[in-house]
Order: C-alpha cells, then structure tokens, then sequence
C-alpha cells in the first residue's frame, strides 16, 4: 500500500471554489469541517474581509492551506496579471493583498496567476514580465515561508493562459531561481496538455510544490475518467512528493455525498 493512499485523508485539502459550490463562499467553510477536512484552499477570497474569513476558519477547526492572486477584470478576459507588461504596479498591489490574506490567515501558498496573452506576439516580453515580477516579490513570501505556486491550465479552459505546460513551468522555474518558487501540478491540466503523468512526475518531482486533483476530462471526483488515481498517488509518494493534496473538481452532485470515492481509494490500495 503506498503512503500516499494510506495518509491520504490527513493531506487533502478541499478546494471551496469548486467544492461546496452551492453554499454561499463563507458557510462552505464550516461545510467542509462537517465533512471532515481539516484543511481547505481556494481561488480568490477577497470579497471577504480577512478577519471575517479568519473567524470562520477557527470556529470550524480548519486550516486554510493556499490562495490565489486576484484574476483582475474578468469582463477583459484577464486571469492574473503577473505576466502582463505595463500591469505591474497592479500586479505588485494584487500580489500584496494575497500575501496579507496569507499572512493572516496563516496559509502557506500562494497562487500567482500568469494571465492571458490576447496577442501570441507578445509571448516572448510576457514572459519576460513574469519571470522579473517573479524575482521581485519571491523574498517577501519567503520571509514567511509561503510558497509561490506556478501553474500551467489546459488551453481548452483558458485558451490564452501564458504557460499551458509543465515543462515549460519548469524551464520558468530554473530563470527564476529562487527556492520558494514551485510548480503547482494540477493533474487534469497536466492530463489533458502533456499526459505521460508517471514519468513527468518523476522529472518534476524535486519542482513541485503542491498537487491538485480531479478526473479527466469532465473535472468531476478523481477516481472517475482516464487517469487511475491510486497509480498517480504511488508515483507522486515513489517520486518523495509529501505535501498536501487540493482536491479541486467540480462534484457531479452533492460535494460531501460524493466524498465516497475516498473510502474507495484507502479500500483499493
Ligand atoms: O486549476 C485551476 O484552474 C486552478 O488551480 C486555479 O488556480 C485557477 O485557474
Ligand atoms: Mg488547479
């Protein structure tokens, strides 16, 4: 049985952008509790004001574990502006709002998101951006020992999306050079670019920072769809990855019913 099935439940961290998505955002924080996480992530919790965010989170017992940086206007189409030429004072005020959300509420991770390249002509400055703003605000997130998450999304999702692919994070990662700086390996997206999910892990092993799950290609529960779940586990766990685990899929139906698949696993493996 590998390690990874065996401690599953204590690393798994519910991702309530996506679970528990008929609650209003707050209140699926005591919902996760019921359901028995100890841990919880999202994407953008900055409608609510940290201290409210803070209080929820302790009277339920449950950690949150990452974060993302603001996506920025959503009717332009933008997702994050770390890559953004002339966006980089926003970028800058974006990424210190998420680092005083961590801060308080004591999360390790932070997401920053890339954004989207509307003229593929201006990839090669985009990526220029990223790597500088990168470089720029690695050290304050290391003063508090968070991590900043890089992470590629399938371009069927977020056609646009600066980095699509795990090998071009890790490419990303060795200009950047700074220790605190990971790749976030969601394996739907890394599915659906790149496959060959066992011998990319093994390469990427030391890079990566935090893992995400859901099946493929619907991003429903992971035990469902072309990837076998306990495989990917025991190559995460052969490969020396211990970290936490963001369960971010969509339920195919009611979030806490669907957790059965969990039992599944620890019962397969
Ligand atoms: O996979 C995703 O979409 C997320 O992890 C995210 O942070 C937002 O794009
Ligand atoms: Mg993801």
């Amino acid at each position: 049985m590998s390690r990874s099935t065996t401690d599953f439940r204590s690393r798994m961290t519910a991702n309530i952008a996506f679970m528990f998505a008929d609650l209003p955002f707050i209140d699926r924080i005591p919902a996760a509790a019921a359901a028995g996480f100890k841990f919880v992530e999202c994407h953008f919790p900055y409608d609510i004001p940290v201290d409210r965010l803070l209080a929820a989170l302790n009277a339920a017992g449950v950690q949150m574990t990452g974060i993302n940086t603001a996506p920025g206007n959503l009717e332009r189409g933008e997702w994050g502006l770390a890559a953004i030429a002339g966006q980089e004072a926003q970028f800058k005020a974006d990424f210190n709002q998420a680092l005083n959300y961590a801060v308080a509420l004591g999360a390790k991770a932070i997401h920053v998101m890339a954004g989207v390249i509307q003229d593929p002509s201006d990839r090669r400055q985009a990526l220029r951006v990223y790597v500088d703003n990168l470089r720029s605000v690695a050290k304050s997130a290391a003063a508090h020992g968070i991590t900043l998450l890089l992470e590629p999304l399938n371009t069927r999702d977020k056609p646009g999306y600066l980095v699509s692919r795990s090998d071009e994070i890790a490419e990303i990662l060795a200009e950047i050079a700074e220790p605190n700086v990971k790749l976030l390996f969601d394996i739907y997206h890394v599915q659906i670019m790149e496959g060959d999910l066992t011998r990319r892990i093994e390469r990427h092993a030391p890079l990566i920072g935090h893992v995400q799950l859901a099946s493929v290609p619907d991003r429903w529960e992971p035990d469902l769809g072309e990837v076998q779940l306990g495989h990917v586990l025991a190559a995460l766990d052969r490969a020396g990855y211990a970290g936490l685990i963001g369960l971010e899929y969509r339920p195919r139906g009611d979030t806490a019913a669907g957790l059965s698949w969990i039992d599944r696993l620890e019962a397969a493996n």
